[in-house]
């Protein structure tokens, strides 16, 4: 029983722990996902303003040409909107040799060429006149690493006339990631869908550019189409299992993922099933020790119980070995059975040797079974020792001797007696237990009577053996309980 409520305290506490557990895992994954998706509505927003000016460079230009007034229209104009654009370095546009058109950022050198860069390549060779978000890049007009956004340029004939290029500052998206309390292992990035870094709150060892394009949450993003979701995993970068949230843009191809170092987010949580494990064990502790100190009480007990019992055991046998040995009935006082049937041999001897009459009385209490059941066991031990007062009382000659027959059965001998003295005194006795008024409600007497039978007779003579005497005797009072009780019959009527 004991064992059955640990086990079922353990599995509670486990229960509640795990269960604790997985509702700080909620919380944490749906806080790093509604994060990257501000996040990704922040990026989309950003993009989208300087996509927006560079829209409008790229269709002035291939609309108004590429001559000088209208170079210094487009210059102006640009600088002017760059003013509200904080997150934009500037706005550059190249030929379709890599030299520099136009720049709002400040005059490039002499030697300034774009052809080398990716972008350039890109655009060079892909007729696409989209929008590119390159990989980042460490500016050769300012040395500020930026992230790319281009256009390509066509001529007249849709040939390739150079490129539209916005640059966006990275240090401002690190900057505001970095306001973005997520712990000393938590990070924040901005990832193009190809895989390629774009911002990170966190510097990785491999600086700014790298690739994660092999990363499990891409994955999902890109072959399983989840465009919104969470992912727990170790990263690639540095090996640090974390929550990620992540949410990609339906404009772009980015995606912002948010995330937090698992080991630290469920710190607390760690904290708490360390406390409730504590407070269950000391629970359990002071339930298994009540427990065993309850059983080892009882054991105790219990064996206390056995020896009592073992005590009493004995105690009763000693009395009884007493009794036999004394050839006195406790209760009563009367001779007991095995004194009793010495003393009948001894009188059948002694009367067959004189030639003498033998009575023997047996007297047996009415409804004492209904007496004991109303009045209680103890009162029927007072009732029968009242009897055997009586019946001592007419015992008359020293020769005379009362017993104890058994149970309520109580005996007289009269050595010398013969049947008519014998019924007399039986009478006598029946008379005066009647007149002891003892009420018996379950009598219809009402009070509590004797039976008697006697049986009379010269040992020798009219009997052979003691035992013919108490088996007439016993006859006898058969036929008195059966004539009604309360009343003497003796072996001469009785049959
Ligand atoms: N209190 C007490 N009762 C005893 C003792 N010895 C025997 N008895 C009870 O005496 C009753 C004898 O019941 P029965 O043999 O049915 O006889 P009865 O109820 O007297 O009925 P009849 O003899 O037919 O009138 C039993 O309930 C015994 O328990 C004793 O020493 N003390």
């Amino acid at each position: 029983m004991t064992l059955v409520v640990g086990v079922a305290f353990l599995l509670l506490t486990y229960l509640q722990v795990d269960w604790d557990r997985r509702e700080a895992l909620r919380q944490h994954i749906d806080d790093m996902q509604n994060l990257s998706t501000a996040l990704t509505r922040q990026a989309e927003s950003t993009i989208r303003d300087a996509h927006t000016v560079a829209i409008g460079i790229q269709r002035k230009l291939e609309m108004s040409g590429y001559g000088a007034e209208n170079l210094h229209e487009v210059l102006e104009v640009s600088r002017a909107q760059l003013v509200t654009l904080r997150d934009v370095e500037g706005f550059t546009v190249v030929d379709a040799e890599g030299r520099p058109l136009l720049t709002t950022i400040q005059e490039p050198s002499a030697a300034y060429n774009a052809s080398d860069r990716d972008y350039f390549t890109f655009h060079h060779v892909t007729k696409n006149h989209g929008l590119l978000i390159g990989a980042p890049i460490q500016s050769r007009i300012t040395g500020q690493w930026v992230i790319p956004l281009s256009l390509r340029l066509n001529d007249a004939n849709g040939e390739f006339a150079g490129v539209v290029l916005a640059t966006l500052y990275i240090q401002r998206f690190v900057d505001f990631y970095q306001t973005i309390d997520l712990g000393s292992e938590g990070v924040i990035g901005l990832v193009n869908r190809d895989g390629t870094n774009l911002a990170r709150s966190r510097l990785a060892d491999q600086g700014y550019a790298f690739s994660v394009s092999r990363s499990p949450l891409l994955r999902i993003v890109n072959e399983d189409g989840v465009m919104r979701g969470s992912i727990v995993l170790k990263a690639m970068t540095d090996d640090v299992r974390r929550i990620y949230g992540f949410d990609t843009s339906a404009e772009y191809p980015i995606l912002v993922t948010a995330a937090v170092s698992e080991e630290q987010a469920m710190q607390p949580w760690r904290n708490r099933a360390l406390q409730t494990w504590a407070l269950t064990g000391s629970v359990l502790m002071i339930f298994m020790s009540m427990a065993w100190m309850m059983w080892r009480a009882l054991g105790r007990q219990g064996r206390m119980e056995a020896r009592l019992q073992a005590m009493h055991r004995s105690l009763t046998s000693a009395n009884h070995a007493l009794e036999i040995m004394a050839g006195e009935d406790a209760l009563t006082g009367l001779a007991n059975r095995r004194r009793l049937d010495e003393m009948l041999q001894a009188a059948f001897s002694s009367t067959a040797a004189q030639g003498q009459s033998l009575s023997f009385v047996l007297l047996d209490v009415d409804y004492f079974k209904r007496f004991n059941d109303q009045y209680g066991h103890p009162a029927g031990d007072e009732a029968l020792k009242q009897v055997a007062a009586v019946l001592k009382r007419h015992a008359k000659r020293s020769a005379d001797t009362t017993a104890r027959y058994g149970g309520e059965e109580l005996a007289l001998i009269l050595p010398g007696a013969e049947r008519a003295a014998a019924m007399a005194v039986a009478e006598a006795i029946r008379a005066d237990v009647e007149a002891l008024a003892i009420a018996n409600q379950g009598s219809p007497y009402g009070a509590l009577t004797l039976s008697i039978g006697v049986a009379s007779g010269i040992p020798g003579h009219d009997m052979q053996a003691p035992a013919d005497l108490v088996t007439a005797a016993d006859i006898a009072l058969y036929a008195a309980k059966g004539a009604g009780r309360n009343r003497v019959a003796c072996d001469e009527n009785s049959d």
